[in-house]
């Protein structure tokens, strides 16, 4: 695997900061949650971050790592042990009204929408609880059908919807708020592979054109690929990586493959492995052996592939997570706590 640099200075020069707007600005975000036995846990530890208006950034990382801590912290729905954050220049803590105006979330895939409701009567319903009158804005709310390409739904119950235009309701009735700044938990969730493109396609028409400012969360490779501007890695509470999508071509190429032996693999040919590849999660029995292994491309796993025959076991199974950030995220950040992105930085 070709190495990540690290990049933790997250503090945007003076320069910076007099050219580009700042939608979200976290600064030194702390939250400790309490365990039942009394001990303190450090979810997220002093993360600071700015996001420009007008781009799309990924908050990614492995199960536990801060990423729902610190979103919720960010929309104001957790108090912080240290740290504050700014939407649009407004404190989320001190004035949480002022900052929801320009914020709005939809976090828990497709949650938001009223079920039996039409998709129209969820918007206009929405509105409401806003205090706007739905008739004033129901202009508003037909170019976002449209734009959603939901126009010919509008009338349906959402119940009876699809899974892929259910997430588009809920995306829908989280945009007609028509704020800034709009986060998504795993927005292409349970989508087939056309409905995510399209939706990612949707949201990169928001961006551009109605310069809003969106943080994806997901696990998904390869719509953080193609959707995001910058990708933000978290680890153990801490932002590991923070970098353009296009300088991370090395994770993005790296495609990770658990390997089961139908056999024990001599130590020597484990530590051939173990010293030339990132691999993690060995499983060793005597009649068995299970790792997963990165590969930059590949080709590479043929070579892995032939230090394995000549430790003269034979090979069960090999099976691609291409599209599995967790995998990869293991692998990169290590069972042990050896962490490639830290030593390469
Ligand atoms: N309410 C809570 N009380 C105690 N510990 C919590 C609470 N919420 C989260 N944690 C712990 O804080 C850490 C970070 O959790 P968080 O949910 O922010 O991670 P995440 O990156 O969003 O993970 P995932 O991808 O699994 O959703 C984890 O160790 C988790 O167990």
């Amino acid at each position: 695997m070709g190495t990540l640099e690290m990049d933790t200075d997250h503090t945007p020069s003076p320069s910076d900061s007099a050219t580009d707007e700042i939608a979200v600005s976290v600064e030194h975000l702390t939250k400790e949650y309490s365990t039942r036995d009394g001990d303190a846990i450090t979810a997220v530890d002093d993360v600071s971050f700015d996001i420009e208006s007008g781009t799309i950034v990924g908050l990614l990382g492995p199960n536990g790592a801060g990423k729902t801590t610190t979103i919720k912290s960010t929309l104001g729905l957790l108090i912080p042990t240290d740290g504050s954050v700014h939407i649009n220049g407004v404190d989320v803590h001190d004035d949480y009204r002022g900052a929801y105006e320009n914020v709005s979330a939809v976090l828990e895939g497709n949650r938001n929408a009223y079920w039996r409701l039409t998709v129209r009567e969820n918007l206009d319903y929405f509105a409401s609880l806003q205090g706007i009158h739905p008739k004033t804005v129901r202009d508003q709310h037909d170019e976002l059908l449209e734009q959603l390409r939901l126009t010919d739904k509008a009338n349906e119950v959402v119940k009876d919807l699809s899974r892929g235009m259910k997430q588009k309701v809920s995306l829908a009735i989280s945009l007609a708020r028509d704020t800034p700044v709009v986060f998504m938990d795993e927005p292409t969730l349970g989508l087939d592979v056309e409905a995510a493109r399209d939706l990612q396609r949707d949201l990169r028409t928001l961006v551009d054109e109605h310069d809003r400012t969106i943080v994806v969360s997901s696990h998904n490779m390869d719509v953080v690929q193609s959707l995001c501007d910058r990708v933000i890695i978290m680890n153990e509470g801490s932002i590991v990586v923070d970098r353009p999508v296009d300088a991370l071509s090395d994770l993005f190429d790296t495609r990770t493959y658990r390997v089961v032996l139908e056999g024990r693999l001599p130590d020597s040919h484990r530590e051939t492995v173990e010293g030339t590849y990132e691999t993690s999660r060995w499983k060793t029995s005597d009649n068995r052996t299970e790792f997963t292994v990165a590969v930059e491309t590949p080709r590479r796993l043929y070579d892995v592939v032939d230090i394995l025959r000549d430790g003269g076991v034979a090979i069960e199974s090999v099976s691609s997570n291409e599209s599995d950030l967790e995998e990869v995220f293991l692998t990169i950040t290590g069972d042990d706590g050896e962490n490639m992105l830290e030593g390469s930085g």
